[in-house]
């Protein structure tokens, strides 16, 4: 292997983390620094996938529930399926039965019900899962983690790599706070900029990074011995696949670990290419897949309003603020630029409105967000690339101020189905409201009319009866 190749391939992002010192759990004075964290998150920004799995995380603070079935496939379809109902059932050891209560944990949510029993069976299975952000993947391979390491043996016997330092610090914390009751587990991070001296060899019992830093760890530096590696961890891999080199360092890795090395891979999406790739880092798995409830047009009111101009289209707004009571409404614009515009002219007019922008860091975002889904502002004017798969459901009005295009200004049939759409579960009804203003939206709309075969109706906002109606 050359003997540089991974460090040129290494992601500009772990670059930015040079400044990092060194890092371990339960010890306050190697925790990353305010700026290093900060300057961080700002880096985290330019992956666009890091950066939306990172603010879904942020926001979350429950499962997302599902009524969709969760399909196994065995590696070996005639030994028994196990799911388990209770955590009791898994015969954890007892600090992590604790840790997984403290957490507020009652029951294994849908997923974890399967994979569990599975990741830690005897003798120990492969996995690839795939499910939505949100139901319980991490959670489910922290504890597989925590079952497997031995906190006595003070080396590192777990390896889990992420795409991106934030989100790496995100699955520590989890780490962190299910393994609380094992005062000697220690967890060290794998991430660019955490300088060790040269010789030295790691006591922390889990190592978590990305892949170019851990890559260094294992073979160059000699950190980590990744023979005595028991448990690997891929998480997030298809945001994994969509940074340059990560899918090397992480194959290169995976050959490095040892032929019984229990190999977990997991993912929110599963297109080919992630399916391609799981494939190479986890032989003979059991493969686990839980499908994301489809959204529909179904109860959703559509219309449109045509205007001539901009200010227009903002006078046709305030008409339908003026005629119906609007809980909360999410209104998306084309650019940057435009939301602002947007947000000061309906903060003149009085609305209490937030603003959702480009520039913002990971967390702003994540905190005008609760703050929305608090109900603290009524008005959510945001931008598409800004809010594209965070999901505010609660909101039953939608308004395209701009209709949802692609980067060619064809229709973006699929951004208007997540905007307005709803899955069976929030199946409540909704209103969506696009706003037209040139004979290419009306070209646009018309597309998208088409793709649904569902029919958009004309609103006209200067009669107050006529857009009461619509609220009935
Ligand atoms: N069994 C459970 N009972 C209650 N809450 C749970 C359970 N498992 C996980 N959670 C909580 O649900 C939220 C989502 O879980 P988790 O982060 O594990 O999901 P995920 O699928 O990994 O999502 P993401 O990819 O966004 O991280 C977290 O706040 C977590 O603490």
């Amino acid at each position: 292997m050359a003997t540089d190749s991974w460090a040129l391939a290494v992601d500009e992002q772990e670059a930015a983390a040079e400044s990092l010192s060194t890092l371990h759990l339960k010890d306050e004075k190697t925790k990353p620094d305010a700026n290093g964290e900060f300057q961080l998150l700002r880096w985290g920004w330019k992956k666009d996938r890091a950066a939306q799995s990172l603010l879904n995380k942020l926001i979350r603070s429950n499962l997302v529930d599902t009524t969709n079935q969760v399909e196994v496939l065995q590696r070996d379809p005639t030994s028994p399926l196990y799911s388990v109902k209770s955590f009791e059932e898994l015969r954890l050891k007892p600090q992590l039965l604790q840790g997984v209560y403290a957490m507020g944990f009652n029951r294994p949510s849908k997923i974890q019900e399967n994979a569990l029993p599975m990741m830690l069976a005897e003798p120990p299975q492969n996995l690839i899962a795939q499910s939505q952000s949100g139901t319980g993947k991490t959670a489910a391979f922290v504890l597989a983690m925590l079952s497997r390491v031995e906190p006595g043996n003070k080396y590192p016997q777990c390896l889990c790599l992420s795409p991106t330092y934030e989100l790496a610090l995100q699955t520590g914390k989890v780490i962190e706070q299910m393994g609380n009751f094992y005062p000697e587990l220690k967890l060290a991070y794998a991430v660019r900029g955490n300088k060790l001296e040269r010789g030295q060899k790691i006591s922390e019992q889990i190592v978590i990074g990305t892949p170019g830093t851990v890559l260094d760890w294992c073979s160059k530096l000699k950190f980590i011995d990744p023979k005595k590696i028991k448990v690997f961890v891929l998480d997030e891999a298809d945001v994994m696949i969509a940074t340059q080199g990560h899918q090397d360092q992480s194959i290169r890795i995976q050959r490095m670990l040892p032929r019984d090395c229990q190999m977990l891979l997991f993912s929110a999406t599963f297109e080919d290419s992630v399916w391609k790739f799981a494939q190479k880092v986890v032989p003979d798995p059991n493969i686990i897949k839980l499908k994301r409830e489809e959204e529909t047009l179904d109860t959703i009111k559509q219309y449109y309003v045509l205007c001539n101009n901009r200010d227009e289209k903002f006078r046709a707004l305030c008409n339908i603020y003026g005629a119906i009571t609007i809980a909360q409404a999410m209104i998306f614009c084309h650019t940057r630029k435009t939301a602002g515009w947007l947000a000061a002219e309906l903060s003149r007019e009085g609305h209490q409105v937030a603003l959702l922008s480009g520039e913002m860091m990971v967390e702003q975002r994540a905190a005008v967000i609760e703050r929305f889904r608090e109900g603290k502002e009524k008005v959510l004017v945001t931008t598409n690339v800004c809010a594209r798969g965070i999901d505010v459901e609660q909101v039953s009005v939608v308004i395209n101020f701009d209709l949802p295009v692609d980067k060619d200004g064809n229709p973006d049939n699929e951004t208007y189905l997540h905007r307005i759409g709803r899955t069976g579960r929030f199946g409540k009804r909704g209103l969506a409201i696009n706003m037209v203003d040139s004979k290419h939206s009306m070209n646009i709309l018309n597309r998208i009319q088409e793709h649904f075969n569902k029919k958009i109706n004309k609103l006209d906002t200067d009669d107050l009866d006529e857009i009461e109606k619509i609220n009935n």
